[in-house]
């Protein structure tokens, strides 16, 4: 087991949203507040603290009422630098991360990882079609491994994962949770199925 106050939780939001226009995408409108404050959700209360991972808007994001921190190098050098300035920042011995851009998640994500990793050192997310790279549990002691793959030039998330003991988590009958939004029309389809789902009255 681990215990909720050797949790912290990382949401990336550092990404340069090309797909959505360039626009933060962690701000765009979702359900009438930002985006990244739906991937808040699962970690509230069930971590010790939560991080936002952001090089843009800070001010914006800080707004969500959590701490925020850039990428320690800047140039957008991908998700990896996001989870390695997370885990630099983080006072915990474990990081849950997830992506800004997936509103529906799973409330139980973190028990889930938390529960599946068994004694590997990674966990991460799997829908049963695929592996999500950014939904994953990580020791922090892995830090200087990670910071010194990035001075090698590593930026592929899934072969930094590789090269530790990992373990993916079966979440195949929540697949439809890991849904995520890159395009204004994926925007548009999400906002959709979340009213067909929960109707307001
Ligand atoms: N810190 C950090 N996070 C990133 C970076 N690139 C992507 N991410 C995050 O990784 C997650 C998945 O990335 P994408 O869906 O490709 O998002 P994106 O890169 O902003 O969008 P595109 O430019 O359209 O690829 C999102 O939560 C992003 O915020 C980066 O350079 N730095
Ligand atoms: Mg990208």
């Amino acid at each position: 087991m681990i215990h909720r106050h050797a949790l912290t939780g990382l949401v990336l939001a550092g990404g340069q949203g090309r797909r959505m226009g360039g626009r933060d995408k962690g701000l765009e409108a979702f359900a009438g507040r930002p985006l990244a404050s739906h991937a808040l959700t699962p970690l509230r209360g069930r971590v010790a603290e939560v991080l936002i991972n952001a090089n843009r808007h800070p001010e914006a994001y800080a707004a969500l009422g959590e701490r925020v921190i850039p990428d320690l190098e800047a140039g957008y050098q991908g998700p990896l630098m996001g989870i390695y300035s997370g885990l630099r920042a983080a006072a915990t011995d474990w990081v849950v991360v997830v992506p800004c851009d997936s509103p529906a998640l799973p409330d139980d994500l973190v028990a889930r990882l938390v529960a599946g990793r068994g004694s590997a050192d990674i966990a991460v997310a799997h829908d049963g079609e695929r592996l999500h790279p950014v939904v994953a549990l990580i020791r922090r002691a892995l830090v200087d491994d990670l910071g010194r793959a990035l001075a090698a030039g590593e930026r592929k998330i899934d072969r930094w994962y590789a090269r530790h003991d990992w373990r993916a988590v079966d979440m195949a009958d929540r697949a439809e949770a890991f849904a995520n939004l890159n395009t204004p029309d994926d925007k548009r389809r999400l906002e959709a199925r979340r009213r067909r789902e929960s109707p307001q009255p």
